[in-house]
């Protein structure tokens, strides 16, 4: 079977390949997500982040296959990344609040040995209700926003702010699976074919939700 990677630090990611079924081993290269010049369109940036990642991983991998991911969230043609302190999360929970924006997550897969790639990239609009001065304080007290694209958490808190969502929701989380499986199946793997072969894994997964 052909090893597969997931060069990601971010537990999102790895809950969500876990949910899948999918069995594999995570790798943390470094990878600097800074872009010199004239910021590409959101959906190029993403790809292009999420290719870096996939290719700092697949360095150190001789086979397999190397999945890179990256997500933002995109306001009005403003890019909101992860947001550098609680001041920070606060600005852009007041942008947010009350209005619709984009996520988008690029992904990149990668086989090695040879190098042949394939990247993708997914759009969701998410809308958030009308939130107070007073809810942004206390929300971005929390802690939650931290790390995460736009200073929310659609899987956690920052459910309680979200009004409707257009498009893959595992894409605001991090790693959009359908559209994974269906490049991992351009790949020869096959996501249900692996989770066939491992029911108790699945049955275990269903039972501790
Ligand atoms: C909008 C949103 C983002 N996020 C997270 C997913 C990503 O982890 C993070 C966006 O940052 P990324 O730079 O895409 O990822 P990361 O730095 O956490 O991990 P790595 O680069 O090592 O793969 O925001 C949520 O968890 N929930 C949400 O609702």
């Amino acid at each position: 079977m052909t090893p597969i990677f997931l060069a990601s630090s971010s537990p999102r990611r790895r809950a969500l390949l876990e949910q899948a079924g999918i069995p594999f081993t995570l790798l943390t290269p470094r990878v600097s997500e800074e872009v010199d010049g004239e910021p590409p369109p959101p959906h190029q940036l993403v790809e292009r982040l999420a290719r870096r990642k996939a290719a700092a991983g697949a360095r150190l991998v001789d086979r397999g296959l190397i999945i890179g991911a990256d997500t933002i969230v995109v306001f009005r043609g403003r890019v909101l990344g992860k947001p550098a302190d609680s001041a920070a999360a606060e600005e852009m929970l007041h942008l947010l609040q009350g209005a619709s924006h984009d996520v988008f997550t690029g992904l990149a897969v990668i086989e090695q040995p040879g190098g042949r790639t394939m990247t993708a990239w997914e759009r969701t609009r998410v809308t958030f209700r009308t939130l107070t001065d007073e809810e942004i304080r206390l929300y971005a007290a929390t802690g939650e926003p931290a790390d995460k694209a736009g200073a929310y958490a659609a899987q956690g808190l920052g459910a309680i702010f979200i009004t409707s969502i257009e498009g893959c929701y595992f894409n605001v989380v991090g790693l959009p699976l359908a559209r994974l499986a269906v490049m991992l199946a351009g790949f020869g793997v096959h996501v249900l074919a692996l989770a066939a072969g491992r029911p108790a894994f699945i049955n275990k997964g269903r039972l501790e939700e």
